[in-house]
């Protein structure tokens, strides 16, 4: 079983175009749930582009499946995640001046580093993942931070599924058979989609989180795009 956790960035990012509340990130957790999800995501970035720091305290009361707040441990970030105290943190090596996340840890060389902030998480009762590329020694590398789990990164895999090449998914499964013999869980994540999900699953034994964001939220719009012009309709007759 694979758990569903739905990441809300972008109806921050929407919110925060039009400077008011609409639509409200707190409420969007609320029904996501509500309609099934098992999780909700957020990746906080320092300059709060999308979801600010206090997003995260008004949603530590609401969401009642898991709770999993991804980014960079600079101080900030350790500050708020240890106070907002989610079910996971999942750290992320992103470059503030980054669009998106484009690259897992490098976890030899930051093997002290992680330790520590894995360390100071696990601690205060936080599992912890990190965000790691489908590369072997990097899957050693994680396993030695101590670290609950891994999440791999999958934008590669997601790219080269959607040019119709399903041998990219193969470091991935070698990786998380590597992972699942260390006795590393496996979440996995980025540019994950309707078209891709099924066929990732079925080759990642093990599975046990992902998180979406992006497509999910785009495919949200298309599905839905119908029924809401109806109902303008009906009300300009
Ligand atoms: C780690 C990861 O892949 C996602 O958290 C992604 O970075 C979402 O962040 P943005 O919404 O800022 O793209
Ligand atoms: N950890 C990945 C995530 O939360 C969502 O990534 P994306 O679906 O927005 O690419």
């Amino acid at each position: 079983m694979t758990k569903l956790s739905v990441n809300i960035n972008k109806i921050a990012t929407l919110r925060n175009s039009r400077g008011g509340d609409v639509p409200n990130v707190v409420d969007f957790a609320k029904d996501v749930q509500r309609f099934g999800a098992e999780g909700v995501t957020i990746h906080p970035r320092p300059d709060e582009r999308h979801i600010r720091y206090q997003d995260a305290r008004d949603l530590k009361p609401v969401v009642y499946t898991e709770f999993n707040i991804e980014g960079n441990p600079v101080k900030s970030f350790m500050d708020l995640v240890l106070e907002v105290k989610p079910t996971q943190v999942t750290l992320v090596p992103d470059a503030e001046d980054a669009i998106t996340s484009n690259a897992g840890w490098d976890t030899i060389k930051h093997k002290d580093f992680l330790i520590e902030v894995i360390s100071e998480f696990q601690k205060n009762g936080i599992r912890t993942s990190i965000f790691v590329d489908p590369v072997l020694k990097q899957i050693e590398g994680a396993k030695a931070t101590g670290t609950d789990r891994i999440e791999l990164y999958t934008e590669g895999f997601a790219h080269q599924y959607g040019l119709g090449n399903k041998e990219g998914i193969k470091p991935y499964t070698e990786s998380a058979v590597l992972a699942n013999e260390l006795g590393l869980g496996i979440n996995a994540g980025h540019d994950l989609s309707l078209d891709n999900i099924q066929f990732f699953k079925e080759n990642i034994p093990n599975l046990l989180e992902v998180s979406i964001g992006h497509a999910l939220i785009a495919e949200s719009l298309y599905l839905g795009v119908e029924n809401v012009i109806q109902m303008y309709l009906q009300r300009l007759k």
